[in-house]
């Protein structure tokens, strides 16, 4: 992927809000034919990084450029490229599927035929229903079929699942991968990490405002130098107790890093076998009473919390 050419670069793009620091210096490029993801919590700065790249928002530092073209000089020609699928896009209830997709057509010099992309969206059945009647899932693939209309080389997907139940979330997610076969680029922001990690080749960690980390999902979760999670419950410890089980915890062997939030403690280790036998040796004889113990393998969750302490769907 490293070898294509870059469609996208972020160059220190800074946004404010009055005295809010919304966006701080995001750098980052994004490579012909990928799915790039920006993941992060809400309030993270994904939304308005999308916008600016667009140029729907204008930056307070830094410069975006698309295809080669500066958002903010070239406007006009970045718009030629990028298809756009806002986070609530305001569609008129009131039309039916196929007039909405003819309206949006109307505004190209240029456009796809409609029923081959309704079809691409699993809309056909539903190209004479009015808008008003589509289910959560129908509504964002309606807005994505909207956004590929003028047959767009990047595309912008901001949140697409968000709200939307599982089967109709796999749905969005194969229309995405069948885009990406085609060879589209793919910018696409998320709070679910499963997500992330489905669709996308490399993932920008972001958190407050800033880029936390950015490689493939598989190296991210590299980056913790363990595979595997044993996660358990202490419940009822007070401070002091906390901190001599936490000692005793670090001598738990082969455990690379350890996290507790509230009484769940999540032990990283890449040899699971060792360290769970000893763990469970420590415990012995009521020394550490804990329920609800589990292993499991280390997720993109895992690495948020190691570099930012705070986990991706907290509010
Ligand atoms: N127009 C605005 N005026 C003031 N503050 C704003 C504005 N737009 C966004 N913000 C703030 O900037 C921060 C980043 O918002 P942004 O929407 O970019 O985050 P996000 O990561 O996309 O989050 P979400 O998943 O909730 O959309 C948030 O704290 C938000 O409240």
């Amino acid at each position: 992927m490293e070898s294509s050419p870059i469609v996208i670069e972020a160059d220190e793009l800074v946004k404010n809000y009055g005295s809010f620091q919304a966006v701080r210096c995001v750098n980052f490029q994004v490579y012909q034919g990928e799915v790039f993801g920006l993941l992060g919590p809400n309030g993270a700065g994904k939304t308005t990084t999308m916008e600016m790249i667009e140029g729907l928002r204008k930056p307070d530092g830094g410069r975006a450029i698309v295809a080669g073209y500066d958002t903010q000089k070239d406007l006009a020609k970045v718009k030629e490229v990028i298809g756009v699928q806002l986070q609530s896009t305001s569609l008129f209830e009131l039309l039916t599927v196929e007039e909405i997709m003819r309206m949006y057509a109307s505004f190209y010099p240029n456009s796809v035929p409609i029923q081959p992309l309704l079809a691409d969206m699993t809309l056909t059945d539903k190209r004479k229903g009015r808008v008003k009647h589509l289910s959560g899932g129908q509504k964002q693939r309606l807005a994505i079929g909207l956004a590929l209309l003028n047959d767009p080389k990047v595309i912008f997907l901001d949140e697409p699942t968000t709200g939307l139940d599982p089967t109709a979330r796999r749905t969005l997610w194969d229309i995405i991968l069948k885009l990406k076969e085609r060879g589209k680029t793919i910018v696409l922001s998320t709070h679910y990490m499963e997500e992330a990690h489905v669709l996308c080749d490399r993932i920008c960690l972001m958190d407050q405002g800033k880029v936390v980390a950015l490689d493939t999902p598989r190296n991210l979760v590299r980056s913790l130098q363990s595979d595997s999670a044993i996660e358990f419950r202490l419940p009822e410890l007070d401070e002091v107790k906390k901190e001599s089980v936490l000692a005793e915890l670090h001598e738990v062997r082969e455990v690379k890093g350890i996290d507790v939030r509230k009484d769940v403690f999540v032990l990283y280790t890449d040899k699971l076998q060792d360290s769970l036998i000893d763990l469970i040796e420590k415990s012995a004889g009521g020394k550490l009473e804990f329920t609800d113990l589990q292993t499991r393998t280390a997720t993109l969750e895992d690495v948020f919390i190691s570099m930012t302490g705070r986990s991706l769907n907290e509010e």
